[in-house]
């Protein structure tokens, strides 16, 4: 019987092998080096992304004047909150969303503890080239000639691997507070894909059942105090691929979305609050209806950032099509998920133009 490619397997079958596969010391770093100065227009091999770090014509929008919804999940109201969050925005913060505090609060101390160690050390959990889990650069780096402030632990499935390389001795503790968090994660997006599927306005069982076997992976984000923000980069502007990502971030400003003739947007760090970005298969499957929503990350001069992402979404061999009335026109051909992976390895944020009808 053949196998079923995993997660990590479409995510190693990649054309793109990243030059730069170590993230620099930042703790020795006095002055920014010239291979992590930006400027506002950064070409990389496929396309031209519009940084607009210091941009004239996008101004850099207070929060009060346009904020993105936080989304009490026990609200009665919560399908129509959640409906127009995502249409307008693609993101939304959600609260009351029953993920313990203190599990959320273990997951931080441990990403901390994770990142603060010597660089040699972190090393030897270092991703191997065609790897996609373990310690390393920002999976998107080989897109761009500059290199970010950022550096990242990717763990699809147990973190038991690349753990007993940090802790020879006292990995376990870790492994378990990632495990349960993942737990919960998946848990929680499963109600709010409940959610979206109503929103929607289909019903649970026209959905199709890869939906509800999701799987998911997390990302664990280190963004340290930067000597240069203005000139720096956390992580360039991009889209998720999968249907949906659960983001927590400490209680440190730097996550950014771009609103359409709006400009950069940061979406504030609130206690006890998670965000949750629609990601490109649930931009496909709502029909182009609630938008993929592109972000990034600006460094801070006086803090460290963390955040930790899961990312959701179904088994590598499923294939996503849009779930449309009859009436209704597909936006997007049918596409195996792995397929989906391995074009946005390639083409990054031009991969939805591929499968455009
Ligand atoms: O650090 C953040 O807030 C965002 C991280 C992110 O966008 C990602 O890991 O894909
Ligand atoms: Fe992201």
């Amino acid at each position: 019987m053949a196998t079923q490619t995993t997660l990590s397997d479409a995510y190693r079958n990649t054309h793109h092998q990243p030059k730069h596969i170590i993230p620099l010391d930042f703790e020795s770093i006095i002055d920014l080096p010239e291979s992590h100065v930006w400027t506002d227009q950064c070409d990389h091999e496929t396309q031209t992304v519009d940084l607009s770090l210091e941009s004239e014509t996008l101004p850099q929008i207070s929060v009060n004047e346009h904020s993105i919804p936080i989304i009490d999940l026990m609200a009665p109201n919560v399908v129509e909150l959640v409906g127009n969050a995502c249409q307008e925005w693609g993101t939304f913060q959600v609260t009351n969303h029953q993920v313990p505090s203190n599990l959320v609060d273990d997951v931080e101390a441990h990403v901390r503890r994770l990142f603060c160690l010597p660089a040699e050390q972190k090393l030897k959990a270092l991703r191997v080239p065609d790897g996609a889990t373990g310690y390393g650069v920002a999976r998107i780096s080989p897109f761009f000639s500059k290199l970010m402030w950022h550096e990242g632990f990717t763990i699809m499935g147990s973190a038991v691997e690349h753990a007993k390389q940090l802790w020879p001795n006292q990995y376990e503790e870790f492994c378990d507070v990632m495990d349960n968090y993942q737990k919960k994660m998946n848990s929680l997006a499963y109600k709010i894909m409940i959610i979206l599927l109503k929103a929607l306005q289909l019903e649970e069982t026209i959905a199709p059942d890869y939906l509800f076997q999701s799987v998911g992976a997390l990302q664990l984000n280190s963004y340290p105090r930067c000597p240069n923000p203005n000139l720096a980069i956390g992580l360039a502007p991009h889209t998720d691929s999968l249907l949906l990502t659960i983001l927590h971030q400490n209680d440190t400003n730097g996550l950014q979305i771009l609103q359409e003739g709006i400009g950069w947007i940061t979406v504030p760090p609130i206690s006890g609050a998670l965000v949750v970005n629609i990601g490109d298969l649930m931009h496909i499957l709502s029909n182009g209806y609630f938008p993929t929503v592109y972000h990034r990350v600006v460094p801070n001069e006086k803090r460290h950032r963390f955040s930790v992402g899961y990312f959701y979404g179904p088994s590598t061999e499923s294939i996503v099509a849009p779930l449309v009335r009859v009436s209704d026109v597909s936006r997007f051909r049918p596409v195996m998920v792995k397929e989906y992976i391995g074009l946005k390895n390639v083409h990054l944020e031009k991969a939805l133009d591929l499968i455009r009808t």
